[in-house]
């Protein structure tokens, strides 16, 4: 890993003096490379080697932000929809800037829904259509339930004297407008903000805090006509969904009386939504999330998610999908999960495994001896370390060297960067992490923790020691902590150098309870917490029940390889959307960045 390659290159004595938590060290001098500052990092002294920035979005008014902040915390529920109309702001301005008065506000309006609120995207597809978009309804988007509900119950006057629509509309009559229910605040929003400047989002969202609510007839007319389409589109769904699993939004939540259909697509629209029915591809019609998919469905920007017959024979009309999930896997997901269960089933389940601990308490030594006694290091490998190990005067390191392996970590005897390796147990195969537990290298350490599944905790048994990793601020304490908050859910505590205390059962028991209270303090069950006794210098309870007399008697436990073999694998979400922590960056020598961690 090209930033712990750099790590590993400093001298950390000049460091010794920084002890402050989470930043022992200048993160301009370490972890970046030379290389990487001259050619990506931002030198405001040298505006030559800054980098090539695009055009900023706009910083929006700050009391306008702060009132908006205030609206949205008082009524968090309802942000979606605010969200989406400061986007929608943010992007017009960005792409202003970009292209000036090349496109209508309208085109650029409809290229932003097009490319749902990605302002790139959304200069990308004007710039590939030159303006011409088919025209995308706001209201395609599904209501936010929440929202349509609060609303049902506010009725809605309208004030025709006092508000008129500015393009000149008709609106709905005066008993209409009073027997008029809002179904989605979403949409009210939306036209208060782009139809008509002078009414600010906040103005809208004030009002609907008041029991009752005056909007302009304009406003009236098109949350009727939004329903109308909503309606529409729901009995649309459900008819062409019927059987395929798929749930569309409840007719019965847009539904409302009268009002002028022109605006929207007609039922005849039907066609139009058969390709939300993820198994189904028409012929010539991109899969959704296949690379073909993408290209062909370049001259048409949403093809993926709606595309039809009708839109080519209507030629500018398009009608966006409602978001809702498929509630049934579709046939490319029911393969992926047939083909992760077939390897499940044929191979031992992998399980990423991440040791650590205070400083000192013997992590590389004790997984260094197990790797040993496991085979995974051979004879000859072992002696040439001890050869090693012996001639700088450190041959008790000799087994920490199977991972501590640059010359940095073995002339100085500690683990620097994470070492990473694997060895198969009776039922699992072990993907081992061994971190560094000085104080220096918990960002590290962390990298590490956040890609692991379980852990094994080492302490060291002896007297004093275990006390100074756990009580005086170190980092049993700490470790323990940020791996259950980096979803660390069981762990295995390894109580080393138990030779060091004659393998006393009553230091074992001591150590039990003082950390067991600790443990559920943070979030462990007691179920997926566990102790062993081991030396991992001199491998008792590695692999083989301990040969030590003082041992053999009391403990009759599991060895600690046994324990580790009894780890349950993780469930991994694969039918959930992809989801990925990027704990690291890596550059290619081909060119183009990798992210890597955990999903
Ligand atoms: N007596 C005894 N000494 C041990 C045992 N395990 C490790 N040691 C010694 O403890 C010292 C530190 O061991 P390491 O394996 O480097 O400890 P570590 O936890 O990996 O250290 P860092 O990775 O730097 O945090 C070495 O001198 C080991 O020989 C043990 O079971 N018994």
């Amino acid at each position: 890993m090209s930033r712990h390659r750099n790590i590993r290159t400093k001298n950390y004595d000049d460091y010794d003096d920084v002890d402050e938590y989470g930043k022992s060290y200048n993160d301009e001098e370490i972890g970046v490379s030379p290389g990487t500052v001259s050619q990506f990092m931002y030198r405001r002294d040298d505006p030559g080697k800054s980098v090539q920035r695009q055009p900023t979005l706009p910083e929006e008014d700050p009391v306008e932000d702060d009132l908006m902040m205030d609206d949205i915390e008082e009524r968090a529920d309802e942000t979606s929809a605010v969200v989406d109309l400061d986007r929608m702001k943010l992007c017009i301005d960005y792409i202003e800037n970009c292209s000036g008065d090349a496109f209508t506000r309208e085109q650029v309006k409809r290229a932003v829904l097009a490319a749902s609120y990605n302002a790139e995207r959304a200069l990308q597809l004007l710039l590939d259509h030159q303006g011409n978009l088919p025209v995308v309804s706001v209201t395609a988007k599904a209501p936010v339930p929440f929202l349509a509900k609060k609303l049902e119950s506010l009725s809605v006057t309208g004030n025709a004297a006092s508000t008129s629509r500015p393009d000149g509309g008709v609106g709905s009559s005066e008993p209409e407008r009073k027997s008029q229910k809002i179904s989605d605040v979403g949409v009210i929003r939306k036209v208060a903000t782009f139809e008509d400047p002078t009414i600010s989002t906040r103005d809208v969202v004030k009002k609907l805090k008041l029991p009752s609510v005056e909007l302009p007839d304009w406003a009236l007319s098109f949350v009727q006509e939004a329903n109308q389409q909503y309606g529409a589109m729901a009995k649309t769904l459900q008819a062409t969904h019927t059987g395929v699993g798929v749930n569309p939004p409840s007719a019965a939540s847009f539904a409302v009386s009268g009002g002028d259909k022109r605006a929207f697509p007609r039922p005849e629209s039907t066609p139009n939504l058969r390709l939300l029915d993820p198994g189904r591809s028409q012929p010539g019609t991109p899969t959704p999330g296949s690379p073909k998919g993408t290209r062909r469905g370049a001259s048409k920007p949403f093809s993926s998610r709606a595309t039809s017959r009708a839109d080519e024979s209507q030629g500018d009309t398009a009608t966006l999908s409602t978001s809702k999930t498929p509630e049934v896997p579709s046939r490319s997901l029911i393969k992926i999960t047939a083909l992760y269960e077939q390897r499940q089933s044929s191979s031992k389940p992998l399980i990423n495994l991440i040791v650590i601990g205070h400083v000192d308490a013997g992590k590389s030594t004790l997984m260094g001896h197990l790797l040993y006694k496991l085979g995974r290091v051979d004879a000859k490998q072992m002696a040439k370390f001890e050869h090693e190990a012996n001639k700088i005067g450190k041959s008790s390191f000799k087994y920490a060297w199977v991972l501590d392996e640059t010359g940095e970590e073995r002339s100085r005897g500690i683990t620097i960067d994470v070492a990473q390796t694997s060895f198969e147990t009776t039922n699992k195969c072990i993907n081992l992490m061994d971190a560094p537990g000085h104080k220096d290298f918990i960002p590290n350490m962390i990298t590490g923790t956040a890609q692991a599944d379980v852990a094994v905790l080492v302490v060291d048994a002896t007297r004093g020691e275990f006390e100074t990793g756990f009580q005086s601020g170190g980092q049993t304490r700490e470790h323990t902590l940020l791996a259950r908050s980096l979803g660390v859910a069981q762990l295995v505590v390894a109580v080393n150098k138990m030779d060091t205390v004659n393998w006393s059962q009553e230091r074992f028991d001591q150590i039990v309870q003082m950390l067991a209270p600790f443990f559920k303090a943070v979030g462990f069950k007691d179920a997926d917490v566990d102790f062993v006794p081991c030396s991992g210098f001199t491998g008792d309870n590695l692999t083989e029940s301990p040969r030590t007399v003082e041992a053999a008697h009391w403990w009759t436990g599991p060895t600690l390889v046994e324990r580790i073999d009894q780890f349950r694998p993780p469930v991994r979400q694969i039918d959930k959307p992809f989801r990925q922590i990027i704990t690291d960056v890596f550059k290619s020598q081909a060119g183009g960045f990798f992210g890597g961690g955990k999903n």
